[in-house]
């Protein structure tokens, strides 16, 4: 058996172009949609991102400046600028970018980022917020693992979910979405005893753990889905998920790949955020 391909192009493309004709208005109704990333490091994946997000803003309709405070700032530094960002008219969507420099806490300083314009769901409150199933935007990659598998039809309701990874951006709150979706579901870390017996008892996995061929056919149960968060770089300047997708293939039901799955709809949803915080 090979598995499904779960692509997240098709879907990317679709919140792109819904995004772009929201964009439009907005901009001939007089606000044009503005999005303001803060960046506060070197790290060469990071300035990427950064990079693939501006060139999907200006695609879009959508303003992007990049406020770079370099990789010697201070929490201060970085606490003064959201704020000063937040209290802006003109700007509708703020993210931070990580790493943050040495010693500054990402949590803490995500609080100064005004939870309406809290477009990457980076702000504790904005996770707070989603947990009690109020109204915020959830980050991203979160949201994208939950819309490729409702654009792939795989039903949700009353199926076991373990999710790989407990991190604040996407492990805690895809668990949030995901409960919401009446799936029961079971979240793993680096302490979890036996992760390859918890997989493989579940209907969907979700790898959000950022280790290279981390989930192995072990790890699956036959006909499971498999969601592949992770972007790992190679040496040779390419990209792998957290999943062996060689071997996972022949045992999964269907597999998003990567490049191509979690990655574009994640770029995708952000701009999608963006527009929705200014149309308010
Ligand atoms: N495609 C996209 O849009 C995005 C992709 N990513 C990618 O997703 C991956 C995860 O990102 P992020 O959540 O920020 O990463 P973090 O490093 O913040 O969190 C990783 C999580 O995985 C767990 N973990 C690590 N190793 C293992 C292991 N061997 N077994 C079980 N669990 C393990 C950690 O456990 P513990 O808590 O115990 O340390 C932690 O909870 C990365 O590859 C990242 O690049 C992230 C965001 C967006
Ligand atoms: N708070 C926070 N939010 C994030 O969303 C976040 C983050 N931190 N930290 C870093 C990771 C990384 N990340 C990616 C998003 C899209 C692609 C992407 O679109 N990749 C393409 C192609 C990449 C290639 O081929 O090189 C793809 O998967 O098809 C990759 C990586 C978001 N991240």
């Amino acid at each position: 058996m090979t598995a499904a391909v779960l692509s997240g192009r098709e879907l990317a493309a679709a919140v792109r172009a819904a995004t772009a004709d929201e964009a439009a208005a907005l901009t001939a109704a007089g606000t044009p949609p503005r999005l303001a990333v803060v960046v506060a490091t070197a790290d060469e994946s990071s300035a990427w991102y950064v990079r693939s997000i501006a060139r999907a803003a200006e695609k879009a309709g959508i303003v992007c400046d990049i406020v770079d405070l370099g990789p010697g700032a201070t929490a201060e530094e970085i606490r003064v600028r959201l704020g000063e960002l937040s209290a802006d008219d003109t700007v509708h969507g703020i993210i931070m970018q990580t790493p943050l420099p040495a010693g500054v806490n990402a949590q803490e300083t995500a609080l100064a980022i005004a939870v309406a314009k809290d477009v990457d769901g980076a702000n504790p409150v904005s996770l707070g917020r989603l947990a009690a199933g109020l109204p915020a935007f959830a980050p991203a990659t979160a949201e994208a693992v939950v819309r490729i598998l409702e654009h792939h039809e795989v039903p949700l309701t009353g199926r076991h979910v373990a999710v790989v990874g407990r991190s604040t951006v996407v492990g805690k709150p895809v668990a949030h979405l995901l409960l919401d979706r009446n799936a029961t579901v079971t979240v793993c870390h680096s302490r979890t005893a036996d992760l390859a017996a918890v997989t493989s008892a579940a209907d969907v996995v979700v790898a959000a753990a950022g280790r290279a061929g981390l989930i192995t056919a072990e790890h699956v149960a036959p006909g499971a889905v498999v969601i592949d968060v992770g972007t790992n770089p190679t040496p040779d300047g390419g990209l792998v998920g957290d999943v062996d997708a060689v071997t996972v293939a022949d045992k999964a039901g269907a597999l998003t790949p990567v490049p191509g799955g979690v990655g574009p709809v994640t770029t995708a949803l952000l701009l999608q955020h963006t527009v929705r915080a200014a149309a308010r």
